[in-house]
């Protein structure tokens, strides 16, 4: 889809020898060290820059919610779209205080919104209910992840971002996200569905009946991701895979939320191979089968809050921890320019 180019090993090297050279302990700023290498390998820059930062939602409503597996109705979608659009949201508040530039996509949500404010992007009014048929058709998908791509390019554009922040906002998405990740891992359905919003043990069984019967009608092929998201996916969970293979192919840093996001994630990793080297997990979140879909990614998250709220919300807020990463390589003072002695 679109040419991801290998990490900057030579750059990164560079910033883990510069390191050295700060005013502290070897390697005394830990995870805050290996960060700052990330962020060299991807952007290809000594003083990697992360500002400004910026954060897409993608919304969009699932038909399996007729199946009853969320603790809220789907037309709450649509409702907090419009809050997204008053800033009234957390995503808002969390946004403000990174400074970072927010769009709202609406690339499926099954309600008119109106708002200046709102990228319309509509394929279509919600995925059809996969316990029946086909959650969309494979252009269907592909179209999702296509605007997940202009969206992301015309945010570098325009708002020159140098950190993107995925998120997402649909009632049903954490039983798409567990198919999904059912399907992509093998895993057994048990281990990775949990209460999404909030339902309680019953209901999660049922749930995960719901999943099982999806995944045998069905039968995506785990080893072609449009595939798989075209038949128990989201056109948001599409839009932000495809937002992330354009952050990759700019070499902009990608900071990754919840659950749905990091099955976005993988799906992006697995239509473009190396796209997961641009990623960073920003948090842990409670679902259950957020550990998994991380580890698989081969990653380790940055945060663990005890949070569930989607929206791009724990990204946010891990985006400080990046900044300082970057800071402290251009900030510091070296063994030499302030006179300190260095180890033997
Ligand atoms: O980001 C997460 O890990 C996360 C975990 C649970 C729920 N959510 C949010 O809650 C909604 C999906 O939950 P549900 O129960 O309707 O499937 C959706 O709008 C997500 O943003 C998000
Ligand atoms: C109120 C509400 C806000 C959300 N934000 C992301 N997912 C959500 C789900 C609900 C129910």
């Amino acid at each position: 889809m679109m040419t991801i180019q290998k990490l900057d090993k030579q750059r990164g090297e560079e910033v883990r020898q510069y390191h050295q050279t700060l005013t502290k302990p070897q390697g005394s700023l830990g995870r805050l060290e290996e960060l700052a290498v990330q962020l060299a390998e991807i952007t290809g820059q000594v003083f990697p820059a992360v500002t400004p930062p910026g954060v897409i939602v993608f919304a969009a409503d699932h038909g399996c919610t007729s199946e009853g597996v969320s603790a809220y109705p789907k037309e709450v979608t649509a409702q907090m779209v419009t809050n997204f659009l008053s800033g009234g949201a957390a995503i808002n508040v969390l946004s403000r205080s990174i400074g970072a530039a927010l769009k709202i996509v609406d690339i499926g949500v099954a309600a008119d919104i109106d708002g200046i404010e709102l990228s319309t992007r509509k394929i279509k009014r919600g995925t059809n209910n996969f316990c029946v048929e086909d959650a969309m058709t494979r252009e269907e998908a592909i179209e999702a992840l296509n605007i997940g791509r202009e969206e992301t390019e015309m945010m570098i554009r325009h708002d020159a971002i140098k950190c993107l922040i995925t998120g997402e906002m649909g009632i049903g998405n954490t039983t798409s996200s567990s198919a999904i990740m059912a399907v992509l891992s093998g895993k057994p359905i048990e281990t990775i569905t949990g209460p999404g919003t909030g339902i309680d043990t019953e209901k999660i069984k049922h749930k995960q009946q719901v999943i099982k019967k999806a995944i045998r009608l069905r039968s995506p092929d785990p080893d072609d991701p449009i595939d798989v998201l075209a038949k128990i996916g989201g056109l948001e969970i599409g839009g932000m895979a495809g937002a992330m293979l354009a952050a990759a192919a700019h070499r902009i840093p990608i900071l990754v939320d919840g659950f749905i996001s990091t099955v976005a994630a993988t799906l992006a990793e697995r239509i473009s191979p190396g796209a997961a080297d641009y990623m960073i997990i920003g948090h842990l979140s409670t679902e259950p089968g957020h550990d998994l879909v991380i580890q698989m990614l081969g990653k380790m998250p940055l945060l663990d809050l005890g949070m569930r709220l989607g929206e791009g919300s724990g990204a946010a807020l891990a985006f400080p921890l990046l900044e300082a990463a970057t800071n402290i390589l251009s900030g510091m003072a070296t063994f030499d320019s302030a006179g300190v002695t260095n180890k033997e």
